[in-house]
């Protein structure tokens, strides 16, 4: 089987409002798979409709060579999922929350003290197996659900904002722990806002009013999505130039990251004109994912409204 995930035009509507629009998407074992795009997009839609919750209005998809339609709780036994809501038990332990998730799961009574602590060790609650889930904070227990939800051994992980609402060190450590499953074998699908995390993906999938914009790897996506030359510009009162920058012929598009302008220009000739014009000394980037992201949805927006 080269891909563990591997949908045909799947599509989800609701009422007469198309969340999901013909989705296309492969995944082989042990990619990092990262869905990224604004919200509304049709992401958790997508993952939910992936994991057998939520039934597709249309297309059809295979998980782990199961069908998704008609084979849906063989899937169910062979992933994990995690949604922004951990699904934990703030009365009960760290140990009676993996415990009643092991048995959830149908883990063999005699392996079940295993895959707790190796899950404690991977939460790294070694130490705090006793302490109410109430009294541990949003990283620890980011990592007790992800825990939870992995302690069947699922061949593929369905995390959905697994991060949001948490601090920048635990979002770290969630992400080597997730590199770690991968580098195990585990295929994961994570749904992030966060661009350092789209980094650290082996693909990203681009998702913009549930259509898919574009599908590589963060490199390649860096690389061939953006037409033109991208340069910074540092200038004062930056915010109140865009729109005269953005008249400019030369000029493509103008965004602004902090306290910097990322202006497009149509083509690296025109540095000179724009170091004229503004008085600021344009300096040559390669692009963020952040601006692929950028540019892919003002040209989405364009079509549509062309
Ligand atoms: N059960 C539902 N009934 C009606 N509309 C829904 C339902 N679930 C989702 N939607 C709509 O579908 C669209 C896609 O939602 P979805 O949650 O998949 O987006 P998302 O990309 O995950 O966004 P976010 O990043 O904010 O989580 C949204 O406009 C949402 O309001």
């Amino acid at each position: 089987m080269e891909y563990v995930v591997e949908t045909q035009d799947l599509t989800r509507v609701f009422g007469s409002f198309t969340a999901v629009d013909r989705l296309n998407i492969k995944i082989k074992a042990g990619e990092i798979y990262g869905f990224l795009g604004p919200n509304g997009a049709g992401k958790s839609t997508a993952i939910r409709m992936l994991c057998g919750i939520l039934q597709p209005s249309a297309g059809s998809a295979t998980i782990l060579g199961y069908d998704l339609l008609r084979e849906t709780e063989k899937i169910k036994s062979h992933i994990g999922y995690m949604s922004q809501k951990f699904s934990l038990y703030d009365d009960l332990t760290v140990l009676e929350n993996l415990n009643f998730y092991a048995g959830i799961y149908r883990i063999p009574r005699k392996e079940r003290q295993t895959r707790i602590q190796e899950m404690v060790a991977m939460a790294g609650l070694t130490g705090r197996e006793k302490e109410l889930v109430a009294h541990l904070s949003g990283g620890w227990k980011q990592r007790l659900a992800l825990g939870c939800a992995i302690i069947a051994r699922p061949a593929i992980v369905f995390l959905d904002e697994p991060t949001s609402g948490v601090s920048p060190t635990s979002r770290r450590m969630f992400f080597n722990i997730i590199q770690g499953l991968a580098h195990q074998g585990a295929t994961i699908m994570v749904t992030t806002h966060f661009m350092d995390e789209a980094e650290r993906c082996h693909k990203i999938a681009f998702i913009s009013a549930g259509k898919l914009l574009a599908v590589d790897t963060p490199d390649y996506l860096k690389k061939n999505t953006i037409e033109g030359s991208l340069v910074e510009l540092a200038i004062p009162q930056a915010m109140e130039k865009i729109s005269a920058l953005e008249k400019l012929p030369y000029v493509k598009d103008c965004t602004i990251h902090g306290s910097l302008l990322h202006v497009l220009l149509d083509h690296e000739r025109h540095l000179g004109d724009l170091r004229d014009f503004s008085g600021g000394e344009p300096r040559p980037i390669v692009p963020s994912l952040e601006d692929v992201f950028m540019a892919l949805t003002k040209r989405q927006r364009g079509e549509r409204d062309a």
